[in-house]
């Protein structure tokens, strides 16, 4: 197995309330993964530990045998759960801070992109509907060639039509040697696209599967399961 991220005993509180307990992870390179559990049961915190933008308590993270620093950041592109660019930046100022920000950013594939989506690089941030700030987002993210991508959500406001080309360029972004981490409430249209998928409540792992082994084990969709495992 070639593991690309690891967590070892990973603890985070926000105070003194526990969010993540003692969370052992290993995930492979060259996979889709989703991360699914009901709201609050840690998977933001996750992401942000492993975006390096928050500090775990305790415990050992990973990614591609490095720990999370600078290092790990170069390599990973990670999409926020809310947009935070400047509203009265214009998208073409947005292709230009990624192309300065990250050496490995691609700036014909994030223009070819754009252009398939209609979004024109001179409209200002604050023009946009909510849910076309998060294609521009998205767009950008996944025109990274980076080893991890993490998307939080990345597609919460968008429409189902638009749901589908952003999957097929999430599909279509990343390589072998990569790994696609997604957290989303969406999961009916995304789990076409997950290779694995780890169930999370409460800061601790429920179970860490493949796809194809859970359809064939249960015979259900992980939609399905999803609402069996954490029915109210
Ligand atoms: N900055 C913070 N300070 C205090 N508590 C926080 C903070 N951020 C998150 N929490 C709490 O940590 C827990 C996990 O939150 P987190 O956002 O990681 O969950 P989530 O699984 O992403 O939820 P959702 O599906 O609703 O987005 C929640 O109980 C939340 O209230």
């Amino acid at each position: 197995m070639d593991v690309l991220v690891e967590c070892k005993g990973l603890k985070k509180s926000y105070g003194k309330i526990p969010v993540i307990k003692e969370l052992d992870l290993s995930l492979e390179r060259g996979r889709i993964i989703g991360i699914l559990g009901p709201n609050g049961s840690g998977k933001t915190t996750l992401i942000k530990i492993l975006a390096g933008i928050l500090n775990k308590n305790a415990g050992e993270v990973t990614i591609s045998g490095k720990s999370i620093g600078i290092e790990t950041k170069k390599i990973v592109s990670y999409l926020p759960e809310r947009t935070y660019f400047s509203p009265n930046m214009r998208v073409k100022d947005t292709i230009n801070f990624f192309a300065d920000f990250y050496e490995d950013f691609r700036r014909d594939r994030a223009e070819q992109m754009l252009e398939s989506l209609n979004i024109s690089k001179n409209s200002k941030i604050k023009q946009l509907s909510k849910g076309t700030r998060e294609k521009v987002q998205l767009v950008l993210v996944m025109s990274r060639e980076a080893e991890v991508y993490l998307l939080d959500e990345p597609m919460g406001g968008v429409d189902p039509a638009a749901r589908d080309y952003i999957l097929k360029t999430i599909l279509t972004n990343y390589n072998e040697n990569a790994s696609v981490i997604i957290t989303t409430h969406l999961i009916s249209d995304v789990e076409k696209v997950l290779d694995d998928v780890v169930f999370i409540k409460n800061g601790e792992i429920v179970f860490h599967k493949d796809v194809d082994v859970i359809r064939e084990e249960k015979n259900m969709s992980i939609d399905s399961l999803f609402r069996e495992v954490f029915a109210c």
